[in-house]
């Protein structure tokens, strides 16, 4: 598989790639050499320069993955990725750091004056009275956006002894209570800073937040900061504001349209410091982000969920240690009932007992799918396909909860239904080894591995020597076999596990001796 990395990604990351795949790596990509060479690749990993527009994704025929080595992903068409089944991971907390420390110093280096009074001194001048600057202690700052960075410049400001108003919609006031801020109105911190800084993510909401209406209402002498995305705050109006002392003072470093060029409105008005999106360009962020997304193209690349992919729900670190040992059983719980229905699947239940109904199965269910589809489809069915194509084919996806679990410490069980009739398969975890238990109402013990051929039959003697011969007499290697019993003791499964195909014509054969029921394959090479 081909991995290419574009926008001079941290080599760490790269590093660990190459360990397993080839690596093509391009620090400039222009958008045309983007399109004419992205059909080679299975992943890419970009930061904000390249955009990977639906055009790109639609010529993208192999990719399975894009991974933003950042926060922001909105280079990214994430609709046109979540149609194709690409999965779009970020970086949520690896750049968290130095966007925070960079959102520091850009509000100290307004304050003090320290870019003009570098510059000026460079040229020989020595201008101590012209650049009297402003003190953070005793001011209040304003912090829109209290996620990872609004709460770490938040924490930091505390400790300079500023008093900070947060205006978050989606923070709870048990959080803000922790963090020693004072929760308010969007209104109450715009007409209270001294200082305002703004930390969400470009949306139709954020949009234009702070114009020229917003800022007339602001302190006299009020400071604002955006470090977050360009747009949020209006730039014609905040170099307007500037000009006509509305606004004390700006430090930006995101824009609207990247990279700047000279003609843009923020350049050279006096009182606004400018960085060219610095925000995440640390040593330590640019290793973390670089590595946080190749360890995500690994895993998806091997089929694995990722934590961090923006085109699924999100499943936290806590919920993912639970959950991911189950992830493997669920896909082959759900290829075995689509083995063993009788036709095509109208619904499935995953029904789920013991610990594991402590936290959120979501992903779990979607594994269960994912193995239920993946047998049967053309295209890759993965993580993010996987609901969407199930809804596409009119399969109805259900959960079901209940704490006690028998005799298993947990137990998974997926049932199918098909017209009238119905297949349910059960599995558990034996420490992290996944194992069906129960195939409809037998009692196996089957490691769900290769492939397997399931016979109900007749409990009488000769049945199991008679498939045995057959099996010898076409050369196919028994690796293990389970008989499963109900309690009339009429019927009994067979379950045996093969490590070769089965020819038709074997299978065939199977299917019309005297006493046996039917006989299915399931193929776990399949999920
Ligand atoms: N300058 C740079 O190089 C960097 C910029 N960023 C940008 O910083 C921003 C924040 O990043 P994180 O803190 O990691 O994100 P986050 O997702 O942890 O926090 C975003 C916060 O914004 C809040 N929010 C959403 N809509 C809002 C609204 N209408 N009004 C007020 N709050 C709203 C959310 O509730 C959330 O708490 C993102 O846009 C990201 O792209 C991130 C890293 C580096
Ligand atoms: O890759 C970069 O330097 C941009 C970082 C950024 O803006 C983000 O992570 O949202």
């Amino acid at each position: 598989m081909k991995v290419l990395a574009a926008d001079g990604i941290s080599p760490k990351g790269i590093e660990l790639l190459q360990k397993e795949f080839e690596v093509v790596v391009k620090d400039k990509l222009p958008a045309e050499e983007l399109l004419e060479i992205i059909p080679q690749f299975d992943a890419i990993m970009v930061r904000s320069a390249s955009k990977v527009t639906k055009e790109v994704i639609d010529r993208a025929t192999n990719l399975k993955i894009i991974g933003r080595a950042g926060v922001g992903v909105d280079n990214i068409d994430i609709p046109a990725a979540t149609a194709r089944g690409i999965i779009v991971i970020n970086s949520p907390g690896g750049n968290t750091i130095a966007a925070t420390e960079h959102t520091m110093a850009m509000m100290l280096a307004m304050s003090r004056n320290i870019p003009i009074a570098n510059e000026t001194m460079q040229k020989g001048e020595w201008n101590r009275k012209k650049y009297v600057g402003v003190e953070l202690r005793g001011k209040t700052l304003g912090v829109i956006g209290m996620g990872r960075i609004g709460s770490g410049v938040a924490k930091r400001a505390l400790a300079f002894e500023m008093n900070v108003l947060a205006y978050d919609p989606y923070i709870n006031e048990e959080r803000a209570q922790a963090l020693g801020v004072k929760v308010a109105t969007f209104d109450e911190v715009i007409e209270n800073a001294d200082f305002i800084t703004v930390h969400m993510p470009l949306t139709p909401d954020t949009k234009g937040m702070i114009g020229m209406e917003q800022m007339k209402k602001m302190k006299k002498g009020v400071r604002l900061v955006n470090c977050a995305r360009g747009g949020i705050i209006v730039e014609e109006d905040l170099a307007e504001a500037v000009k006509q002392g509305i606004v004390a003072g700006a430090a930006i470093d995101v824009y609207t349209k990247e990279p700047v060029t000279k003609d843009h409105p923020l350049v050279g008005v006096p009182g606004i410091v400018l960085t060219p999106h610095l925000g995440a360009s640390t040593v330590e962020a640019q290793i973390g982000v670089s590595v946080d997304v190749a360890k995500g193209i690994l895993a998806a690349l091997h089929g694995e969920p990722v934590a961090t992919a923006v085109n699924m729900a999100p499943v936290s670190p806590e919920v993912m240690k639970v959950i991911s040992p189950y992830l493997n059983l669920a896909e082959r719980l759900g290829c075995t009932v689509t083995s063993l229905a009788a036709g095509p699947v109208d619904s499935v239940e995953v029904k789920y007992q013991g610990d594991i109904t402590e936290v959120n199965t979501n992903l779990v269910t979607t594994a269960a799918i994912k193995g239920m589809l993946n047998p049967v489809m053309e295209g890759e069915v993965n993580y993010v396909n996987a609901p969407s194509l199930a809804k596409e084919r009119g399969i109805k996806v259900s959960e079901k909860k209940e704490k006690d679990a028998g005799s298993f410490a947990n137990l998974i069980t997926v049932t199918a239904k098909s017209g009238d009739t119905e297949v349910a398969v059960a599995g558990t975890l034996f420490g992290d080894e996944g194992r069906i238990v129960t195939i409809n109402d037998f009692r196996v013990d089957v490691d769900p591995h290769a492939r397997i051929l399931v016979m109900p039959h007749i409990n009488r003697p000769g049945v199991i020597g008679t498939i045995g011969s057959i099996m010898g007499n076409s050369h196919i290697n028994i690796s293990g076999m389970q008989v499963g019993g109900t309690k009339d003791q009429e019927t009994n499964l067979m379950v045996l596990t093969i490590d070769d195909d089965i020819p038709e014509k074997v299978l065939a054969s199977i299917k019309a001796l005297d006493g046996i029921f039917d006989a299915k394959l399931v193929n776990f090479y399949a999920v």
